[in-house]
């Protein structure tokens, strides 16, 4: 299994590209199910997940192409096309292996008026069960049994294999939830309101591509939606906004290691939270329309207090970065994590690289220090793994950071980027 090794203690000087967010293109590419007609897709990122859902998708019977060589103007191209789909279910093999696959649920369920889902089950971040999903579907007049680990979905007998719009009432932000919502709501006939709505921008990008397909929907990026479905939607080409929490790995990168990188292709815009925490911990943050510059050298880092919040709180998926920077801080800092119950699992492995840290309930306590120190680690999921490139950057000596199949779920060329910057970063493939 291939492993990443880093010399730690180069400060990262240089621009790195941001490419399409993989949890905007994720739903993107489900979109494509609700019509007969062509999605092209736009500034899509290479990454595992993308793979996987393009799988998926394909033994759904959707036909894809990419379309010539990824360029920084356009990411890659693909056409997504579900004029033929074969089969309506969606295997435990695959949906085990990502959960937003959970995501052709609803596109699934309003276009074919049923389809077989396998539950995804939990993961190292927490349980994360998807009963809000299956309530949505219910509120839309869809009839759920659960079998074999299956959620087997179909539309009422009596509304004559079309959803019904109703009221949906989310008792939490789910994003996903939200996300299904919006797409099974797109073809039901009459009206849904979706109430306790997620606003995170990739919800604004799904609504926005599923506007340029023909769909009917108003108060996109605030919490209460409204869908008038339509009969059918059409083919649309849709560029993929760009990964906010890509940027703020990278703005993370330069912080910690107290240098000056320019990020481009951005969205500033997405990221208010994380950009006004990062210049209250004395991070210079200098944005363009769509660049951020950060400006850490010589800056001394203070340690302050975290929440994660639903957006346009601070993102749960930003939450290990920045208790690796915080690691680094001059001063104490309180990290609470409020989205998921078991997100602290890089904590052990960034205390064996000599971090001070402290787990209480939903809240750990980082007792920062000027220089962490090298070790051979392994992180279990995603962002937990990136915090530890994150730390191995500016630690003294060695880093090999193993299992790093969670990093390429989520980041396209991190060695390349990074090592462009002037870090000491490789891939060890066995
Ligand atoms: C592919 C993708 O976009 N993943 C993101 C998405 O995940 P995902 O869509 O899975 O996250 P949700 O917003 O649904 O989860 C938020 C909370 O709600 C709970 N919940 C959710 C659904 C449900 O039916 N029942 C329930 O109890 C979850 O366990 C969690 O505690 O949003 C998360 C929160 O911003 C991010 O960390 C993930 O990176
Ligand atoms: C938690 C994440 O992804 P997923 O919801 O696919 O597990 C993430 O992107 O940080």
């Amino acid at each position: 299994m291939d492993r990443i090794r880093i010399v730690g203690g180069h400060p990262l000087r240089g621009t790195i590209a941001i490419g399409g967010a993989k949890n905007a293109a994720l739903p993107l590419m489900t979109a494509a199910l609700l019509t007969e007609e062509t999605l092209r897709l736009t500034n899509l990122p290479h990454l595992a997940d993308i793979v996987t859902m393009a799988n998926l998708l394909a033994q759904h019977g959707v036909e894809l192409h990419l379309n010539g060589e990824a360029t920084a103007a356009t990411g890659r191209v693909l056409d997504l096309n579900a004029a033929n789909i074969t089969n309506l279910t969606a295997p435990y093999d695959l949906v085990r292996k990502m959960r937003a696959s959970v995501l052709v649920l609803g596109p699934l369920l309003a276009r074919y008026g049923s389809c077989r889902v396998s539950l995804p089950g939990g993961c190292a971040i927490g349980t994360r069960p998807v009963d809000l999903h299956l309530k949505a579907m219910e509120a839309l007049g869809a009839e759920i049994t659960l079998d074999e680990g299956y959620i087997n979905a179909k539309i009422k007998d009596s509304l004559n294999g079309r959803l019904k719009g109703g009221t949906i009432i989310f008792p939490m932000v789910t994003v996903g939830g939200t996300e299904n919502a919006l797409m099974a709501a797109a073809l039901a006939d009459g009206v849904t309101t979706i109430v306790n709505a997620a606003q995170e921008p990739e919800i604004t990008d799904l609504a926005q591509c599923l506007i340029a397909m023909g769909a009917q929907i108003t108060g996109i990026g605030t919490n209460c939606l409204k869908v008038t479905g339509v009969e059918r939607l059409h083919g649309a080409d849709y560029a993929v906004v760009p990964d906010r929490i890509e940027t703020g790995t990278y703005a993370i990168a330069a912080a910690i290691t107290r240098g000056d990188v320019e990020l481009t292709g951005v969205r500033p815009d997405t990221m208010t939270a994380v950009l006004k925490t990062l210049t209250e911990t004395g991070v210079e943050v200098i944005e363009g329309e769509t660049t951020i510059r950060i400006k850490a050298d010589g800056a001394e880092i203070r340690g302050i207090d975290v929440m994660t919040e639903p957006h346009p709180g601070f993102p749960t998926d930003m939450q290990a970065q920045f208790m690796a920077l915080m690691a680094t801080a001059n001063g104490a800092s309180m990290i609470t994590e409020t989205i998921f119950e078991n997100r602290f699992m890089h904590v052990p492995e960034l205390t064996r690289m000599g971090a001070r840290i402290n787990v209480h309930g939903s809240s750990a306590i980082v007792r920062g220090m000027p220089r962490l120190s090298g070790a051979p680690v392994m992180a279990t999921d995603l962002r937990a793994s990136v915090s530890l490139v994150l730390a191995g950057l500016a630690a003294h000596g060695e880093t090999i950071v193993n299992r790093i199949y969670h990093l390429d779920r989520g980041y396209e060329r991190l060695e390349d980027k990074l090592a462009a910057c002037g870090a000491h970063i490789e891939r060890l493939r066995d």
